[in-house]
């Protein structure tokens, strides 16, 4: 289990974590989205030791990481793929990572076919596509058979049948006990993945939740009625009667929020308001994140550039 418990780190005037909290539970895989300068890296790199916070802990199985004695056994973690020896055989980079955790040989043969790498395995990693690098990454990750994992963008320069291997793999990884944490910035990549996402933005965490929960919380509300055009106005009355707002979002239906459709339905019919349609909106998992994250964003395209002089 991985516990990060309000983490703040400063490069500079700039805050990369501010406060960030959450854990990770065995059993599952735990989506990390946010966008671009969440602070998801920091966190990674935090919770590995890599940079130090301010202030806050990381723990991994109720130790920092840096005290592990084996810390392959205890965390796998894949942050950057392109950090291997060109030169150096798939095999030879596990080799040597084994080696140096006391890890044995026979671990390497067992990754390697677990990650899909034994045909490959005698080639140079540095001729490597990105997306055999990050399997590779994920070999090196499980060398030490660890209960928790964590993973950096996976999804990254992988191609439709390597994302549909990687899904299938992380949801293995967490069937067998695991806790796997897996950044993306792409809410869409957890789809079929994830059981639980934590939502970062500006170097806090803005939501954690089950990804069911935060399909309903998304959908939650907004319920589309069609009916006929003379009844819209007398409709939207009966409605805000019922404590809902409904606005006209075209000729003929009404989008009305603070009421479940049953209540709508009932507010209707009560009212004597003829209606010919009444459908919940359902959300997509990319809407729901797009919806929470819409004030966090750091950078975003449609912002003019600032111009110094
Ligand atoms: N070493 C550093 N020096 C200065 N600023 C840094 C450093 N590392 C990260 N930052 C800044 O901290 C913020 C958080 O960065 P971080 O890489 O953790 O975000 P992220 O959520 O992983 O984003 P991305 O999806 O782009 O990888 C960003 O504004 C980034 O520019």
């Amino acid at each position: 289990m991985i516990v990060v418990n309000g983490l703040r780190k400063r490069f500079g005037s700039h805050t990369a974590l501010d406060g960030m909290t959450f854990s990770v539970e065995p059993g599952q895989v735990t989506g990390f989205v946010g966008p671009n300068g969440a602070g998801k890296s920091t966190t990674m790199r935090v919770i590995l030791g890599l940079d130090a916070p301010d202030a806050g802990t990381a723990l991994v199985g109720g130790r920092p990481y840096r005290t592990l004695r084996r810390p392959l056994c205890h965390l796998g973690s894949l942050l950057d793929a392109g950090a291997l020896q060109p030169g150096r055989t798939a095999r030879n980079h596990l080799l040597w990572l084994a080696h140096s955790q006391g890890l044995p040989a026979r671990r390497v043969d067992e990754v390697l076919e677990r990650a899909g790498l034994q045909g490959v395995a005698r080639r140079a990693a540095g001729g490597f596509s990105l997306g055999m690098r990050q399997r590779l990454g994920i070999a090196a990750a499980l060398l030490g058979d660890p209960p928790a994992l964590m993973l950096d963008e996976p999804f990254n320069g992988m191609d439709p049948e390597g994302i549909v291997w990687m899904r299938q793999h992380l949801r293995g990884l967490a069937a067998e006990g695991r806790a796997v944490l897996v950044s993306s910035h792409l809410m869409s990549e957890l789809q079929d993945t994830a059981d639980h996402v934590v939502v970062a933005g500006r170097g806090q965490v803005i939501a954690d939740t089950s990804i069911a929960a935060l399909l309903q919380a998304a959908a939650a509300g907004r319920v589309t009625v069609r009916l006929g055009a003379p009844f819209v106005d007398v409709a939207a009355d009966v409605l805000d009667s019922a404590g809902a707002t409904a606005v006209r979002t075209d000729e003929g239906t009404l989008t009305v929020t603070g009421l479940p459709a049953e209540a709508v339905v009932a507010a209707l019919t009560g009212g004597g308001v003829p209606f010919a349609e009444i459908s919940t909106h359902r959300a997509t998992l990319e809407e729901a994140y797009l919806e929470l994250t819409r004030d966090a964003v750091e950078f975003r395209a449609t912002t003019a550039p600032q111009v110094t002089r």
